[in-house]
């Protein structure tokens, strides 16, 4: 018989669930979709029971299509995009969407925070600003808004810890997820009492810290008739995915970083030692005694999503008759444009900005246009400004004193081997590719390994199962070319921030 791991991620885009064997590779993958709700501006928000919905029938897809038996399962890993704050009552129902961290509905609350308790106290535990994408004011919000989502309250869940909520019935809190919740204490990876009283988070809503890689529980009678899995399957904490991606790409040890291309973008440098920055995102990595400092930007693969949509009907009508896909045919028209796009520059705030900006009011902005442009310049310009976004975190992580020398690539963007190499030109870094859509769930799978036994530590896990793919090198060329529309980039936004506070039209 045998031994197989079960990695689920909670994307923002969709879920994904493979099955690895114990040397990394996928016996069978499949993906779940659901919906992003955007009912009002600057909401955005997802319903966890739909997430459920489709790990269950992409859990079955899976065991289908590799001919998995559910007895082959050894173990269970779930990590999971950041920042939910999913209220259950006592018997386990989701009582409201949970707001997903692009979402910047509780602004007004973090505003207040920051002057009653002060944004200093306040970072000086969490190692993280105050804003409205984290979990924390979310909560609040519902104190405000949702009173009787608020009374009901039993416990606060996050992404991955809701799945293993699913799965076994029992509430916990990984530790690469904490950063979500400014009383989380970031030097010492523990719940800070006094500064959970200040916020007014009551302690109950708060469940126990677990290190990513413990077993939590067992999957119960009642998940194993909705999945198709064994009972008793144990189930690993698991973690934040841009942890799990960072574990999947092989980064466990100081001075190598991830870059990340799923919904969001981004890049998480790994540190043996706490090192925060209130532009920045700091988080505790999946692996034991690291933490990650983080560029998060609300524009990364979503940005080409929403181009895709927007602009793609026709290489969505002929993808079949050409046999490549519409994102495909994009990267083509965008191959036929010159680096820098003919000075054609996008800011790629679709939802706001996250690090390092943290600016609600912030838009998406073509700068450059004129009858010469195409949409080829169209599609260009939104990677090479999503790449702009990652160099401005890179550029204030490494003045933080980190050391970035090689980027480890991953998530659903580095399939494109020409957005690859467009943010391998802008940052003057090396890229490599382990792999692009199931680093994610790879680095899930780990923990999984880890926590039952099948590997003795990570440094086996990831000598193992991490296997580079392909290596891109800068061109100096180009970099010079996009450094002065980089320049260009921050010019723009700082001349339009004061303009982006208005909302016109709305
Ligand atoms: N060939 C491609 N070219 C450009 N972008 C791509 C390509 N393939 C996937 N993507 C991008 O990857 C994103 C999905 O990445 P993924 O890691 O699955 O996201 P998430 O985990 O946030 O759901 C999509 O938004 C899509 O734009
Ligand atoms: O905030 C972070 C990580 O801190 C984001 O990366 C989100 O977790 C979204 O991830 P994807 O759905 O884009 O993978």
């Amino acid at each position: 018989m045998r031994e197989l791991l079960l990695g689920v991620d909670i994307g923002t885009s969709a879920c994904k669930v493979a099955v690895f064997n114990k040397q990394g590779e996928v016996i069978a993958s499949g993906n779940g979709d659901y919906q992003v709700y955007y009912p009002h501006p600057g909401w955005a928000e997802q319903n966890p029971d739909e997430w459920w919905s489709a790990v269950c029938s992409a859990i079955g897809d899976v065991l289908r299509k590799g001919n998995v038996k559910p007895e082959e399962i050894k173990g269970i890993g779930v990590d999971g995009q950041s920042w939910s704050a999913i209220p259950i009552d006592k018997d386990g129902n989701v009582l409201t969407n949970t707001p997903i961290w692009m979402d910047t509905r509780a602004q007004s609350i973090c505003d207040r925070l920051n002057v009653e308790i002060g944004a200093d106290n306040i970072f000086q535990v969490a190692g993280n600003s105050m804003q409205p994408s984290y979990s924390t004011a979310k909560i609040l919000w519902y104190k405000e808004n949702m009173p009787e989502v608020y009374a009901n309250t039993y416990k606060i869940l996050q992404s991955n810890a809701f799945i293993v909520y699913r799965f076994t019935g029992i509430c916990s809190q990984d530790k690469s997820q904490g950063y979500g919740l400014h009383c989380f204490d970031m030097r010492t990876g523990t719940w800070n009492m006094e500064m959970c009283k200040k916020l007014g988070i009551p302690e109950s809503f708060l469940s126990d810290i677990y290190e990513c890689s413990e077993i939590v529980g067992g999957v119960s009678t009642k998940a194993a008739k909705e999945t198709g899995l064994l009972e008793g399957t144990p189930v690993v904490a698991g973690a934040l995915d841009a942890a799990c991606g960072t574990l999947g790409s092989g980064v466990i040890h100081p001075g190598e970083t991830q870059e990340q291309g799923g919904q969001a973008g981004g890049m998480s440098i790994c540190l043996d030692e706490y090192a925060a920055d209130p532009r920045l995102i700091l988080s505790y990595h999946a692996v034991p005694n690291q933490w990650i400092l983080q560029g998060g930007t609300v524009g990364g693969g979503g940005v080409m999503r929403w181009i895709e949509k927007e602009l793609g009907d026709y290489e969505r009508s002929i993808a079949k008759e050409c046999g490549k896909s519409s994102l495909v045919q994009f990267n083509e028209l965008a191959e036929k444009v010159p680096a820098g796009s003919d000075g054609l520059i996008f800011l790629p705030y679709m939802s706001g900005e996250r690090s390092p900006i943290w600016d609600p009011n912030a838009k998406g902005v073509y700068y450059g246009l004129d009858f010469s442009k195409t949409k080829g310049h169209l599609i260009r310009a939104a990677m090479e400004g999503v790449a702009y976004s990652l160099k401005h975190n890179l550029d204030i992580g490494e003045k933080t004193g980190a050391k970035v020398e090689e980027l480890l690539a991953m998530g659903g963007s580095a399939n494109s081997l020409l957005w690859t190499q467009i943010k391998c030109d802008v940052t003057g870094k090396p890229i490599t590719v382990p792999s692009s859509d199931t680093a994610t769930t790879l680095g899930a799978v780990m923990l999984a390994g880890v926590g039952i036994g099948m590997y003795k530590d990570f440094e086996e896990a990831v000598k193992i199962t991490v296997k580079k793919t392909r290596h891109h090198e800068p061109d100096m060329e180009k970099h010079a070319i996009y450094q002065k529309n980089y320049e260009t980039y921050l010019e723009i936004y700082e001349n339009l921030k004061e303009t982006m506070k208005r909302t016109g039209g709305m």
